[in-house]
């Protein structure tokens, strides 16, 4: 950094220099006056020599401290965000569990919608034909089955739920915003395998990179119409501006909150928890104290939870209806009692298994020391992998060293949300070519999570087929050892023939990533390939 000095009296300047004339000292300058200026002029120097010096630290500091940047690749519900919050975990678990409580909202927003999606399935007016349970395979017989004797007396009970259900939309939607946003799906562009080039230089990139959202998907549809239970909760909870009511048959758009830490106002500790001790008391308060806490409807409705997910006649027409619901994102029917209670507060695993669909691409730091004790820079972006977001990638592909593509091998029953006649493991598939293939990506390291293999194991126990799915699989045996390495062989082969970097070495895990224990060692082995792959451009070599 230079700063301007004025020149010495003696020294020749050029009088047309106009810079130079007006820095020039006065000519009858006092003795006094001229050692004031020059005393003035050393500190500048000083000045300027001090914050060379820091350039030049920055920059070495820089030198020493490499940075690896990662990408989460996959389909929406594929297990990016939950991967991420297990990196969150590993290296800042300070910071993971400060923000435990801003779940809260999210966990009592996916069981609320569990409870609703039963209720409709269950409803005696359901429209059997109707998408309702948009990522629960498509029932044969839905018209005629065991009749829930008791569902309208869980209707009457579970009605706060619906406007809860706006409510807690509204909280997450920060409580600054006076209206969600919005998000309209942009035209779907999600092959990537046409994607080639990228106009953008490094250090560009980031200005187009999108800002980050996240979005909580309406349930599709909903058999029974809005009532408010009283005015005064009607007036307590505002169901959002012109958002999809309950009661809409149409599509619904989705309602987004921003990743940015707004969403966690509304729910943070220093938000919930006013004082840790009354002054009257001196007992803990908290937000159970406070009547307008989502946990009061939430407890209240506790008990007709309970007796609903337990009520044999809707496991039965559950079953009827082939509702997995066990296996949906965000799944907390379990633990009812545990969650309703009015002094709840969301473990790590509920964090983990908690559901918020993201939207656009949202990066995370962490300083990680390696081996040698040199600290990494480590740059995890985490996307949205629902289709209409698949675009937003390619800016990320110029200056990414490894990418960790995550496949859920459960899902060869299922169909997109985004688009029911597409089967989710198809998707995955074709997803998978398109990225080995790209030509942007040859010298990035590539490592598959073959995830959700819990929920492959309780699926194929229960009698679901393969074969009746994915006809190539023909007469092979339907357990989970043979099932998992038919999927490794697969994947294996597509990057063998169409991977844009031959010699590229893959590194295929099996992966259930709610699991802590079993992925800290594979995120361990991860980064210690990522690391030895990446040795040179990181200048660790
Ligand atoms: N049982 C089980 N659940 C999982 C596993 N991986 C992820 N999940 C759950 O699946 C849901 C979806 O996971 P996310 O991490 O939000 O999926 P995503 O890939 O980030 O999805 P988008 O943000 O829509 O792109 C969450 O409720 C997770 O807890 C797994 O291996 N086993
Ligand atoms: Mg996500």
């Amino acid at each position: 950094m230079t700063v301007m000095m004025p020149l010495e009296p003696n020294r020749r300047r050029s009088l047309s220099d106009p810079l130079a004339a007006a820095i020039q000292p006065p000519e009858d300058e006092s003795p006094a006056d001229r050692h004031r200026r020059l005393q003035a002029e050393h500190e500048a120097k000083l000045v300027s020599d001090r914050i060379d010096e820091m350039l030049r630290e920055e920059k070495k500091e820089k030198r020493m401290k490499p940075e690896v940047k990662i990408l989460l690749l996959g389909q929406s519900e594929s297990g990016k965000s939950t991967t991420l919050k297990q990196f969150q975990l590993m290296h800042a678990p300070a910071a993971f569990r400060a923000d435990r409580l801003a779940w809260r909202a999210v966990v009592y927003l996916n069981l609320v919608r569990s409870i609703l999606r039963i209720l409709d399935a269950v409803s005696p007016d359901a429209d059997p034909d109707g998408d309702g349970v948009d990522l629960w395979p498509v029932a044969s017989n839905r018209k005629f089955g065991t009749r829930v004797a008791k569902y309208e007396q869980y209707r009457r009970a579970l009605e706060p739920l619906r406007e809860l259900e706006e409510h807690l939309i509204r909280m997450l939607s920060a409580p600054d915003e006076v209206e969600p946003v919005r998000i309209t799906p942009s035209k779907p562009d999600w092959n990537l395998h046409n994607i080639t080039s990228v106009s953008l230089p490094p250090s560009t990139s980031n200005s187009r990179r999108p800002s980050p959202v996240i979005t909580i998907p309406h349930r599709r549809k909903v058999s029974s119409p809005f009532t408010p239970t009283s005015p005064s909760t009607a007036q307590s909870l505002p169901s959002p501006g012109g958002s999809s009511s309950s009661s809409s048959k149409s599509k619904p758009t989705e309602v987004s909150v921003h990743t940015t830490s707004n969403w966690k106002k509304a729910f943070s500790l220093t938000n919930k928890i006013k004082s840790t001790k009354s002054a009257h008391t001196n007992e803990i308060e908290g937000w159970w104290d406070d009547p307008s806490d989502p946990v009061h409807v939430i407890n209240a409705c506790g008990p007709a939870m309970l007796g609903l997910w337990k009520d044999p006649n809707v496991k039965q027409r559950l079953r009827e209806l082939r509702l997995r619901v066990e296996e949906s994102s965000g799944f907390f029917l379990d633990e009812i009692s545990r969650i309703t209670a009015l002094r709840y507060f969301p473990t790590d695993q509920d964090v983990l298994k908690a559901r918020l669909k993201t939207l656009g691409v949202v990066e995370h730091s962490f300083s990680i020391p390696d081996s040698n004790r040199r600290t990494i820079e480590w740059k995890i972006y985490d996307v949205g992998g629902a289709r209409n977001q698949r675009s937003a990638w390619a800016p990320y592909f110029d200056d990414v060293n490894a990418i960790i593509f995550l496949a859920p091998i459960s899902a060869f029953d299922q169909v997109l949300a985004e688009d029911a006649r597409v089967n989710r493991l198809e998707d995955s598939f074709q997803l998978w070519k398109s990225l080995v293939s790209n030509k942007l990506l040859t010298n990035v390291s590539i490592i598959l999570f073959l995830n959700k293999i819990d929920l492959l194991q309780a699926k194929l126990r229960s009698g679901v087929r393969l074969r009746d799915h994915m006809p190539h699989y023909g007469d092979r045996p339907n357990d989970y050892d043979s099932v998992s390495k038919y999927f490794y062989n697969k994947f294996g082969a597509v990057h063998q023939e169409f991977s844009a970097h031959k010699a590229r070495e893959l590194k295929i895990h099996f992966t259930s990533v709610t699991d802590t224990r079993r992925t800290a060692t594979i995120m361990k082995n991860v980064r210690d390939i990522i690391i030895a792959t990446n040795l040179k451009s990181l200048q660790l070599m």
